[in-house]
């Protein structure tokens, strides 16, 4: 899919914009605190209702104003869709898809596909753990919402788990309750587990023939969901093998006052020829990796949803070398992509239409036939 226009009244630093767009590169170009990565924050909420810098409406919305409004039109293979936006200070965000009001948010999900790509994101494989599992979890629920929904239940459970077992500590007789507890835990954890390990099986064929293409064929790329749970063929057993495991590890969990096995420790395997690169790969290979695996991401949203996610790539660009630009440009010849740079000297080579070249002074957006 890709956008066709967007369109901005009081959001962030913007009194209005609107802008045309092309369907292949468009770039947002600016020194630093102009405006560009507002605008690609904008989009990214008419893909998810969130923004993926703040959980603060307040903030998205002008200083001095009280309400904003984002409206962008989008062109999918066989339909035209249209997601608009309105924030007001202290209400809840109201959001029309196609002219009608939605009444969850969740249910703007699956609409508008997109993909980030910013500098943390090649932080990916050297970060800890909560970052690898939080790339699993954006990504499976982008495609598959009622997971999003599974997730957030399964956090609440596990921190009524944990709360339980710290008053356990002191009054054993309330142990009667940790029951309940546990089979709701064990019933989501579960269903989590199992979604991403399908998630992770499909993303590691994707990323391996990718990675395969950027090395030349000198790197054999493996991702592995790493569980703390032993994981079964199917959902009975998987859930049979975490009860197992929650009451083998009570005495630890009560002592720690925590619950040390389940999804919320899991983490994803990135080994390069066998080794794990989360530890022993360099700079270098630990970035390639985080790019394979953001391309095979983008793939499985197309292999999902028979449409290609528009991608946004924050201030990347200049921290890719020329020969992985080329091939990132290259590999998403089908991809909408909208670039934020601080200076063109690097894009040259891509021979963006002077047209999408959008220089942002101060959110004021311009193109040299404007
Ligand atoms: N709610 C708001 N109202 C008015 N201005 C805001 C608001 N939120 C952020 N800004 C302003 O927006 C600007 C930052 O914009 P943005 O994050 O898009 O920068 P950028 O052009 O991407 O810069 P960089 O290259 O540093 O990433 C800052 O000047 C900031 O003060």
């Amino acid at each position: 899919m890709y956008l066709k226009s967007l369109k901005l009244i009081n959001f962030r630093n913007y009194n209005q914009l609107a802008l045309e767009f092309h369907p292949k590169i468009n770039v947002f170009v600016g020194e630093n605190a102009q405006g560009k990565t507002n605008i690609l924050e904008a989009i990214y909420l008419t893909s998810t209702a969130k923004s993926f810098r703040t959980s603060k409406d307040r903030e998205l919305i002008k200083f001095d104003k009280d309400r904003a409004y984002i409206k962008v039109e989008g062109k999918k293979r066989y339909t035209d869709t249209t997601v608009e936006l309105k924030l007001e200070e202290g209400k809840k965000k109201q959001i029309k898809l196609n002219g009608m009001t939605l009444s969850k948010n969740s249910e703007l999900l699956n609409n508008v596909y997109v993909v980030v790509f910013s500098p943390e994101d090649l932080k990916l494989i050297k970060e800890g753990p909560s970052e690898r599992r939080k790339f699993i979890d954006n990504e499976i629920a982008q495609m598959k919402p009622s997971y999003f929904h599974h997730l957030n239940r399964y956090n609440k459970v596990l921190m009524q788990r944990n709360n339980l077992i710290k008053k356990i500590y002191h009054n054993k007789k309330l142990m009667d309750t940790l029951d309940i507890w546990n089979e709701k835990l064990i019933e989501l954890g579960t269903k989590l587990m199992m979604e991403r390990e399908r998630f992770v099986t499909r993303i590691n064929l994707l990323s391996r023939l990718i990675h395969r293409k950027i090395t030349e064929n000198k790197e054999n790329l493996e991702v592995r969901y790493m569980s703390s749970i032993e994981l079964k063929n199917d959902f009975k057993d998987t859930l049979e093998s975490f009860r197992k495991t929650l009451q083998e590890a009570l005495d630890v969990d009560l002592q720690r006052g925590t619950t040390t096995f389940g999804p919320h420790r899991d983490d994803l395997g990135v080994f390069v020829n066998g080794i794990d690169i989360r530890s022993f790969g360099s700079q270098g290979q630990q970035r390639t990796c985080a790019l394979s695996l953001k391309l095979a991401e983008i793939e499985l949203i197309k292999g999902e949803t028979a449409e290609y996610p528009i991608l946004l790539l924050d201030d990347v660009m200049s921290e890719l070398d020329i020969k992985r630009q080329t091939f990132l440009i290259k590999a998403l010849k089908d991809v909408q992509i909208f670039i934020t740079t601080t200076e063109m000297n690097h894009l040259n080579e891509l021979n963006v239409n002077k047209e999408y070249i959008f220089h942002v002074k101060n959110a004021v957006v311009y193109n040299e036939s404007m």
